[in-house]
């Protein structure tokens, strides 16, 4: 599929306007498995826009009318976040088996994972060519000492997995790493209080993303789902779902990026309605993060005011492990501003829609900045940061390079962004909303 580039341009240095942000991707990835195991009871309110939550909605309608036949149709989310649904599946003998693939999606990928074995039919999950080199290893292993059979189609530890028939329950202890993704423990959360036996899930090590488990556990709360949480053992007793509505929030993923913009500009006021201080969102510490930079954040009227003032950016340590998706905001920010800083936290980066690492480091030289590799402790070297008056964003098929990148244009003239259709995977809107406070995109031939 065709890749459409832009050159992106700002005309002066304010920003100035409402922007009414789309649902929150995890939280509506996370309300919309709960509400197909609610059996109804629960129901979503205000889904979200992203591709990977419309994608994961409509397999999860499909599975969800419950018949044998339904199953016979392979999703596939295109370059453009277009779902495309083909079949007739491809029946062996009287046995069918269904192909599901669900792209660049990592949670809905993983939440998958655990969900469908529940639904006892034979179903190919697969994805993207990246989500084929993104590890599900650790969520295979905890699935099939549950009791699941899971196989590998390629590689061993990778997407596409085959989840076969006849998942019976074989134990409720599970132990399981917890510094590779959260999402795995998130997925097992979600699927605890329908496994007759419950769960009691032992987490090792390290906890990395812990906003993102606590957000489930918040969610299941409010479906009616109890749970304990002491040390490292997350239990959940097989329970019922209580009649409930959940809302999901805005995405405060998406908020940063208008935080970077305000932080990039001379002068910034900026209305995101719906946002609130108590967010499930562990990304909403953006709040925090940049009030170095100067931005101040005020909840009033139903969302959050953003305003600009000049000042000395002091803080020089950034921890990203508990908001990965806020790295690359972040960063793009102190680079643009010549802000030398310390990043840690960055380990996940790595396995994400693109090795995230690399991929700053490969456009941050572009404009002279070095981020250097120490172990596990990044710097940002500005010494011989140089803003061209043009440049090239390479995406790397990862929605977050394209929009940590785009606030560079009110200090870069000229900003060619590759593949401008990669954002859609949580925010399709971005570029429509960037025109309401006067960034231009020129689509290239
Ligand atoms: O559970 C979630 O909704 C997410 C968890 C995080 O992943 P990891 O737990 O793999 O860091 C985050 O990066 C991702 O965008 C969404
Ligand atoms: C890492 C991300 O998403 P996922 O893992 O769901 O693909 C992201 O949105 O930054």
């Amino acid at each position: 599929m065709a890749k459409h580039n832009i050159i992106l341009t700002k005309q002066g240095k304010t920003a100035n306007g409402t922007i009414q942000l789309t649902g929150s991707k995890s939280e509506c990835n996370r309300a919309l498995i709960i509400e197909t195991l609610s059996d109804g009871k629960v129901k979503v309110e205000n889904m979200s826009d992203a591709a990977d939550a419309v994608l994961l909605r409509d397999i999860l309608q499909l599975q969800a009318r419950g018949n044998e036949l339904v199953l016979v149709y392979t999703h596939t989310v295109k370059d453009n976040g277009e779902i495309v649904e083909s079949g007739p599946e491809e029946a062996i003998g009287t046995h069918v088996k269904s192909e599901i693939n669900i792209g660049p999606a990592g949670t809905a990928m993983r939440f998958l994972t655990a969900f469908l074995p529940l639904l006892n039919k034979n179903i190919v999950l697969t994805g993207s060519e990246r989500m084929q080199q993104r590890p599900i290893g650790i969520l295979v292993d905890a699935m099939r000492k549950l009791g699941a059979t899971i196989d590998y189609e390629k590689n061993d530890g990778y997407p596409p997995i085959n989840i076969q028939p006849g998942f019976e329950q074989q134990t409720n202890i599970i132990e399981i790493k917890g510094n590779i993704s959260s999402q795995y423990i998130t997925a097992l959360l979600l699927i605890a209080a329908k496994l007759p036996q419950g769960l009691e899930l032992h987490i090792q090590g390290e906890l990395t993303s812990k906003p993102y488990v606590e957000m489930t556990l918040a969610m299941l709360n409010q479906a009616g789902i109890r749970h304990t949480w002491t040390d490292n053992v997350i239990s959940i007793e097989h329970q019922d779902f209580a009649e409930t509505t959940l809302l999901v929030e805005p995405d405060w993923s998406a908020a940063s990026y208008w935080y970077a913009i305000a932080a990039l500009s001379d002068e910034a006021e900026l209305f995101l309605p719906g946002l609130t201080s108590y967010s499930l969102q562990g990304d909403s510490v953006i709040t925090e993060i940049m009030a170095n930079f100067g931005i101040t954040s005020v909840f009033k009227d139903g969302g959050v005011y953003l305003t600009k003032e000049a000042k000395p950016v002091v803080r020089k340590i950034f921890d990203m492990k508990e908001c990965p998706d806020l790295a690359q905001t972040v960063i793009v920010v102190c680079a643009a501003l010549g802000h030398e800083a310390t990043f840690t936290g960055l380990e996940t980066l790595k396995i994400k829609e693109t090795d995230r690492v690399l991929a700053l480091q490969t456009e941050l030289a572009k404009i002279g900045v070095k981020l250097i590799e120490k172990g596990q402790v990044y710097k940002l070297d500005c010494s011989e940061r140089n803003l061209p008056q043009r440049m090239f964003i390479s995406t790397y098929d990862d929605h977050r390079m394209a929009m940590a990148f785009a606030p560079l244009a009110i200090l870069i003239p000229e900003l060619e962004v590759e593949d401008a259709e990669v954002v859609s995977k949580s925010y399709p809107a971005f570029w429509i909303d960037l025109a309401k406070v006067g960034f231009q995109s020129e689509p290239i031939a």
